[in-house]
């Protein structure tokens, strides 16, 4: 057992493993501390269950369109919960015995359980044993943000993701409430494997999209299978075995409320104070985003404790840079990507680069309707609309937003462009088949571009007309 170590990381998820690998290659004198549950927040609530009860409830809906096409008998298709849920759990399962078969399961007394505090900012405390770490990287993921109050008030009837996948069946009704990512698909897999919902949010943006056009048909394709409520704030109370919900003139009895409102770093039992460093109004230890390092301590921040985005690829490179900033003494730091969110509601929604809150005034917009795309029509699901933003200077891609089927792979295709800084004219002349879902990108970029060469003329007209502005100005102050 190492009470002295070179590193202690706190937290066994992605970030946490990550830096443990990194470590792994300079030093064997580390220890991996966790508290809860092994198999990462990830595998065992996040990204990978969530996206089994997708599929399943996507499976499912797809009965409604079997009429269309021929296929009879579809009415008597029924989902019988318990299973799916078992399904889900039995998945689950399999992808934490996947994570922790070659991470944790194969440590010894490098893996510390329990939860870790800071004494100083070199020695950490678990239980009543003391830790001496040369660098300690924090790595304590996120948990589910509850609205003050509402868990003391309504008890078992507030589900969570930590919660929702270990009921035997699923609530009649449910409140979703809080619309961005977690609780878009969420609600929307709810819905379709057969509870009644509502999706409540204070803000009017759902999914985290900032583009106006997007958000509005993003929120009336939402619409067309549950009520979205948005834009007021929301008031729960507990009535007998149900919960009113309730957001300006609107209220609802619901069985049960599924709460995701966003998520709050694992930092508050860390006992940060101890370490003596600047913490923002979270909490959260003020960091150099591109070295993770806090302040001037030996000491790195990474993955859903920052508080950033939380996204898995996003926590395992901060991993990787925390691991091996905290055993060399000339840091390297985040190769910061193009960023991606992708939202996996059926449609997805998607947004990609720069967001719409950042474009300078000299973007243009070009974009694409799924209507009459061949291979949308072909799934029968045709709904959605896809826009680029480019420079209007440079014709450079600088992002996109869209909703859309299949808009995993085509935030992809876009992400890869923007990260090598191509044109929009180059990434048209990028090879395309026929009939893919590709063909909306390329229509965009069409579209990109005749914004593009509009704009073009104007420029030239307008930097003309300004050189002589400037020449009568150069003139006028020399004869003066
Ligand atoms: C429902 C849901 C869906 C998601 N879907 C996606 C998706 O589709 N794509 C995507 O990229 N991302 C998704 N995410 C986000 C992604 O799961 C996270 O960004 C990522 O897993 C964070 O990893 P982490 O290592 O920072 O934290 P975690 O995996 O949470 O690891 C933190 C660990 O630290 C432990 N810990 C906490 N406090 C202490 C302490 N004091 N001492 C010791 N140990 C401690 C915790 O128990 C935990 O084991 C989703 C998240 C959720 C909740
Ligand atoms: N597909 C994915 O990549 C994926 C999936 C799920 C989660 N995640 C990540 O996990 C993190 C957490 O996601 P999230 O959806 O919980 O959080 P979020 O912060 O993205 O969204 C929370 C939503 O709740 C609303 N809200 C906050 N307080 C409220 C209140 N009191 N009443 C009503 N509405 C309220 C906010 O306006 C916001 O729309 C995000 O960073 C997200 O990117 C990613």
């Amino acid at each position: 057992m190492q009470d002295h170590v070179d590193v202690a990381v706190i937290g066994a998820g992605h970030a946490g493993l990550n830096a443990v690998k990194e470590i792994r290659k300079t030093t064997d004198r580390f220890v991996l501390i966790n508290g809860g549950e092994l198999g990462t927040t990830c595998a065992r609530v996040g990204c990978m269950p969530s996206k089994v009860a997708i599929h399943l409830a996507e499976l499912y809906q797809s009965r409604q369109r079997f009429g269309h096409y021929g296929i009879v008998g579809a009415e008597a298709l029924k989902v019988d919960q318990a299973a799916a849920l078992e399904h889900v759990r039995d998945l689950r399962d399999t992808f934490v015995d996947l994570v922790m078969a070659n991470t944790t399961d194969e440590m010894g007394d490098e893996l510390v359980e329990g939860f870790a505090r800071f004494i100083d900012a070199n020695t950490l405390a678990v239980g009543n044993r003391l830790i001496h770490a040369k660098a300690i990287v924090i790595a304590t993921g996120a948990s589910t943000m509850i609205p003050l109050g509402w868990k003391q008030q309504l008890g078992d009837r507030l589900l969570t993701v930590e919660t929702l996948f270990e009921q035997e069946r699923l609530p009649e009704s449910v409140a979703v409430i809080g619309l961005g990512p977690i609780g878009v698909e969420m609600g929307q897999a709810l819905h379709r494997l057969g509870t009644k919902v509502v999706g409540v949010d204070v803000g009017t943006r759902i999914a985290r999209v900032q583009d106006p056009e997007i958000n509005r048909l993003a929120v009336e394709i939402l619409e067309r299978e549950f009520p979205v409520w948005l834009g007021a704030p929301v008031a729960v109370e507990r009535v007998g075995e149900q919960v009113r919900v309730t957001q300006g003139d609107r209220e609802i009895l619901v069985d049960s409320i599924f709460v995701a409102t966003g998520r709050r770093p694992n930092i508050e039992g860390l006992d940060l104070g101890k370490v003596g460093c600047v913490l923002d109004a979270h909490g959260v230890p003020l960091y150099d985003p591109r070295t993770l390092q806090v302040g001037r301590f030996p000491i790195y921040l990474t993955g859903d404790a920052t508080g950033g985005v939380a996204n898995l690829q996003i926590a395992a490179a901060q991993g990787q840079v925390a691991g091996y900033n905290a055993c060399h003494a000339k840091p390297r730091t985040l190769d910061a990507k193009t960023p991606m969110s992708i939202v996996f509601s059926d449609p997805n929604i998607a947004v990609v680069g720069t967001p719409w809150s950042q474009l300078s005034a000299d973007v243009v917009v070009g974009q694409q309707r799924f209507g009459p795309v061949g291979r949308a029509l072909i799934m029968g699901s045709n709904r959605g609309l896809l826009r680029l933003y480019a420079d209007g200077r440079t014709g450079i891609v600088l992002g996109g937003a869209m909703v859309g089927p299949r808009c995993e792979h085509l935030a992809h295709l876009l992400a890869w462009g923007i990260e090598s800084r191509m044109t929009a004219e180059q990434m048209l002349a990028m090879p395309y088949y026929h009939p893919v879902i590709e063909e909306a990108l390329q229509d965009a970029l069409h579209d990109l571009l005749k914004g593009l060469r509009r704009v073009a003329p104007l420029r030239t007209e307008i930097s003309s007309r300004l050189g002589s502005v400037a020449r009568w100005r150069r003139r006028v102050s020399a004869a003066s």
